[in-house]
């Protein structure tokens, strides 16, 4: 790969490109990055990794092997009828959009391409996300191993099928989210039973860091170990018994399947908008 354009400069995209510069897959030169107007922003990109950065769709895109969309989901009719005459054929186009399907993205750019929709998280920033890939028939088997490569400097890569995205963008892609709600809940209550607020954080962090490192190395199921914690009589048991009273899992439950269920209705929305404006 000799040239990367990064369409949008917000958080996830800056996730891919530390990843991508920390791992040495592409000088920053060699990254191009653009966003709707927000020049400051480019600049501090600029600044921190090296990236070139143009509001000039041709110098963005002219000999571009790789170009990732990262705008929202809303931005990208715009984003797309602003560069759609420069894109080809042997461009590999990633989206990481919620609920935008592959086919969208052609119908926006009038044309077949070589498209790979991602769905990673977060965690990307640090190296830990964890994403699923999924391509059409036009990717090539050396572009499939260049988005893996790529992917692969910020987590955890997975091959699925396009339909499986929602699902994966409703528990994994949200799930970071799911997780800090729960650490916000655990911070109030250890304020409020005593405990300083730096004190409960090292200790939260190591029970998640500790629970994570246990169920991705033991073949105990969560259910199992959490058995091993429960003390007939004991503090875990009268603690869950108030989780089941309120249906915390039965929650947690609906929430991923809420969230699965906003990434198809934005995904079948934009397909309704095109229908429309496409005839
Ligand atoms: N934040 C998250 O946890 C995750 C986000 N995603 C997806 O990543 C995408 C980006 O999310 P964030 O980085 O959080 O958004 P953000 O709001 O931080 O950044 C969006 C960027 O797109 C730019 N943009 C908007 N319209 C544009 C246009 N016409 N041309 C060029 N640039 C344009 C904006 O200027 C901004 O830089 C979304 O589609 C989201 O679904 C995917 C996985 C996880
Ligand atoms: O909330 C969202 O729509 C994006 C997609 C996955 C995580 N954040």
């Amino acid at each position: 790969m000799k040239k990367l354009a990064v369409i949008g400069a917000g958080s996830m995209a800056e996730a891919l490109i530390s990843g991508i510069v920390e791992n040495k897959l592409l000088s920053g030169k060699q990254i191009w990055v653009t966003n709707r107007s927000n020049e400051e922003r480019l600049q501090q990109l600029n600044e921190q990794y090296g990236v070139s950065t143009s509001y000039n769709w041709e110098e963005i895109l002219n000999d571009t092997d790789l170009i990732v969309l990262a705008m929202k989901p809303k931005d990208v009719a715009s984003a797309v009828e602003q560069c759609k005459h420069f894109l080809t054929k042997e461009m590999l186009i990633v989206s990481v959009l919620a609920g935008v399907s592959i086919e969208s993205i052609e119908i926006l750019a009038e044309k077949s391409l070589a498209i790979v929709r991602a769905m990673p998280n977060t965690s990307a920033t640090i190296g830990k996300s964890a994403t699923a890939l999924a391509a059409n028939e036009n990717v090539s088997s050396s572009q499939t191993k260049l988005v893996k490569t790529l992917f692969e400097t910020v987590g955890l890569t997975t091959f699925v099928k396009e339909e499986q995205l929602d699902a994966v963008t409703g528990l994994s892609g949200s799930g970071p989210a799911y997780i800090y709600y729960l650490v916000e809940a655990m911070e109030k209550s250890a304020v409020e039973i005593g405990l300083e607020r730096e004190l409960a954080k090292q200790l939260i962090v190591q029970t998640l860091l500790g629970a994570a490192d246990m169920l991705s190395k033991t073949t105990k199921k969560p259910e199992q170990l959490r058995r091993e914690v429960t003390s007939p009589g004991g503090t875990t048991e009268a603690g869950i018994k108030v989780l089941e009273t309120h249906g915390v899992q039965k929650a947690f439950i609906n929430c991923i399947q809420e969230a699965t269920a906003q990434s198809k209705r934005m995904g079948e929305s934009l397909t309704a908008e095109l229908t429309i404006s496409k005839g």
